[in-house]
């Protein structure tokens, strides 16, 4: 089998800067998506990444009724609360746009007590999602737009954590997350590194510490750094300058 694609690194002068390039990704992945399957599927995250997604809203050519969205990871809260990651994105952008509330896939929170039922509930529901024409064992999601924390973690998968080496399960729980709210589900490196394309979006001086240690030591095997997606999949990285000012890692210029 041939190596996974090195990443490959874009660089923005100002977040508004990279919003509009992302969104201009995302159109492109949609249309792609779209030609080949009728819909586009998309794994969201939560924390900074949905503001980066603002540069959607209003924009043409997004075609709203073919998404289909789920979440990369998920806390254990209701999901009118404000660590809800669903909730975010709610406000920040699903309640701007005309994208209908059946293709929002939530996590069920009637099964809050068992979270390892909730998990495989959550499973289930990208079984039907992808049981239809994609007969492969892994979920092949069209777009993965994920975020790292300061500490390298990615979706909840947090460095040194026993679930960095799940093989089997597509979502996972964790009851232990260093990061509150301390009770999560999250999709796996199974499903992370199987999608088309993964973008990593990360902005601001939070993240310049950081990213050296994901993609200029990547042997160091931060939970950012171990999302490479199978060939021929494709790992994207958006960075504006601050998040990027201590980067070694050769950048390339934005294009289509
Ligand atoms: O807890 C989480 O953190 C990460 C990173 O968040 P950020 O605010 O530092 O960008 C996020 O990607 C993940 O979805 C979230 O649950």
């Amino acid at each position: 089998m041939s190596p996974p694609h090195p990443p490959i690194l874009f660089s923005f002068a100002s977040p508004d800067d990279l919003s509009a390039a992302l969104a201009d990704f995302i159109l492109k992945a949609q249309r792609e998506a779209i030609e080949k399957r009728g819909k586009f599927l998309v794994a969201l995250s939560g924390g900074s990444l949905p503001k980066t997604l603002t540069a959607l809203i209003g924009k043409q050519g997004v075609k709203w009724d073919k998404w289909q969205v789920y979440y990369a990871d998920e806390r254990i809260v209701p999901l009118d609360h404000p660590d809800s990651n669903h909730k975010l994105a709610l406000d920040t952008l699903y309640s701007k746009v005309p994208i209908p509330s059946d293709n929002i896939h939530t996590i069920d929170l009637a099964l809050e007590n068992d979270l390892e039922e909730l998990a495989d509930a959550y499973e289930k529901e990208l079984i039907t999602q992808f049981a239809q024409k994609d007969s492969a064992r892994f979920p092949v999601f069209d777009l993965v737009l994920l975020g790292t924390g300061p500490d390298g973690h990615t979706a909840s998968l947090f460095p040194g954590h026993a679930l960095l080496s799940e093989e089997d399960r597509w979502v996972a729980y964790i009851e232990d997350s260093p990061k509150p709210p301390p009770r999560r589900v999250t999709f796996t490196y199974p499903v992370l590194n199987h999608a088309v394309r993964v973008a990593f979006v990360a902005t601001g001086e939070g993240k310049k510490d950081i990213l050296p240690a994901i993609l200029d030591t990547p042997e160091q095997g931060l939970p950012a750094a171990r999302v490479r997606p199978v060939h021929p999949g494709q790992l994207y990285w958006f960075v504006d300058e601050p998040a990027a000012a201590q980067l070694a890692y050769p950048k390339t210029p934005f294009k289509l």
